[in-house]
């Protein structure tokens, strides 16, 4: 296995050329946030323009609108059970984000089953949250292109077949094949299965063990993949950066909020860009 470290930032983030606009840096849509867990989609949609994505839109439900305008007013809103738009919308992005705070119902998901039809294999997908949950409990076509899966280690579980405690490198690299897809394995020190390599995240600290820190982490990756070429690099340098940051705060916080992280972010990423 091997052992992710800081080089990966100045390997990733790009100084932005001057001939270039919103969309050069990506159109990216994160779907979740249903009537209880409006604040998943909206830390992860924070990460995302904070992160720097280009054009990011918000499929949620219609509750968690004027909260979300609040917070980011940079971001569209899609009502998610309007099919018709919802179905353009993802069809149009480059990269998407489905699961945070997504929730387990029936309609929840309709809206996931909405949103893989319509990616294609141009586009990154991010999968979080309740939509790894539903993956793992319902026949749901998943589709071809890049999938990045972000489960915690009980999502993992679900998701593979692997109890907890016998998730070994060996055995999760046999699920990720069978995947074809990207994993990172939540927890302290991370790991992340790609199609090359695994990889181990050696920093980061119990002041994130708080719920949003991986709403906010699924954002980020969307946020990264959408700009930046290299989408395996964009992936590693997300995770890195999501713990640097909160290592960082964490030197005279007891506790790293998520929003924190986001704030963070424009500050953090200039000092690596070249
Ligand atoms: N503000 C908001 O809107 C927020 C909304 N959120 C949204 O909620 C949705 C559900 O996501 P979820 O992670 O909260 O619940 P679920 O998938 O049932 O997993 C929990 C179960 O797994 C177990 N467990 C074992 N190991 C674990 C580990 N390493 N890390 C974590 N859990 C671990 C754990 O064990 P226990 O704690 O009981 O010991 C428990 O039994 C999802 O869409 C998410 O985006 C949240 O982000 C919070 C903020
Ligand atoms: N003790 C810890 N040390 C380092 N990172 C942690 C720790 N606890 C949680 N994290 C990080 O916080 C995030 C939690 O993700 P997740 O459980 O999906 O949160 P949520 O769904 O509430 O947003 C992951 O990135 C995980 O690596
Ligand atoms: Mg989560």
């Amino acid at each position: 296995m091997l052992t992710l470290s800081e080089d990966i930032l100045t390997k990733t983030i790009r100084t932005r050329p001057d001939n270039s606009y919103k969309g050069t840096y990506g159109r990216i849509v994160l779907v979740g946030g249903n009537a209880n867990f409006g604040g998943a989609i909206i830390m992860a949609s924070t990460a995302a323009v904070y992160a720097g994505a280009g054009l990011v839109t918000t499929g949620t439900d219609t509750s968690n609108l004027s909260s979300l305008h609040a917070n980011l007013p940079e971001t569209m809103f899609v009502n998610y059970y309007d099919k018709v738009k919802l179905s353009q919308l993802v069809s149009d992005a480059t990269t998407v984000v489905v699961g945070p705070g997504l929730g387990e119902d029936f309609h929840s998901e309709e809206v996931l089953a909405t949103v893989l039809a319509n990616t294609n294999a141009d586009q990154t997908v991010i999968i979080d949250g309740s939509a790894i949950t539903l993956l793992a409990a319902h026949k749901i076509d998943t589709p071809a292109g890049n999938l990045i899966y972000t489960p915690h280690e009980m999502e993992w579980q679900r998701l593979s077949g692997i109890k907890i405690g016998e998730q070994t490198v060996e055995a999760n690299q046999v699920v990720q094949k069978q995947f074809n897809a990207t994993i990172v394995l939540k927890k302290h020190h991370s790991e992340i299965y790609t199609k090359t390599d695994t990889y181990q995240l050696p920093i980061g600290t119990p002041a994130q063990a708080t719920g949003g820190m991986g709403d906010t982490l699924a954002g980020m990756i969307g946020g990264f993949t959408a700009q930046f070429e290299n989408q395996q690099n964009a992936v590693l340098a997300a995770v890195y950066t999501h713990s640097a940051i909160a290592e960082e705060l964490a030197q005279s916080q007891y506790v790293v909020l998520p929003h924190q992280i986001s704030q963070a972010l424009p500050s953090f990423m200039k000092r690596y860009a070249n």
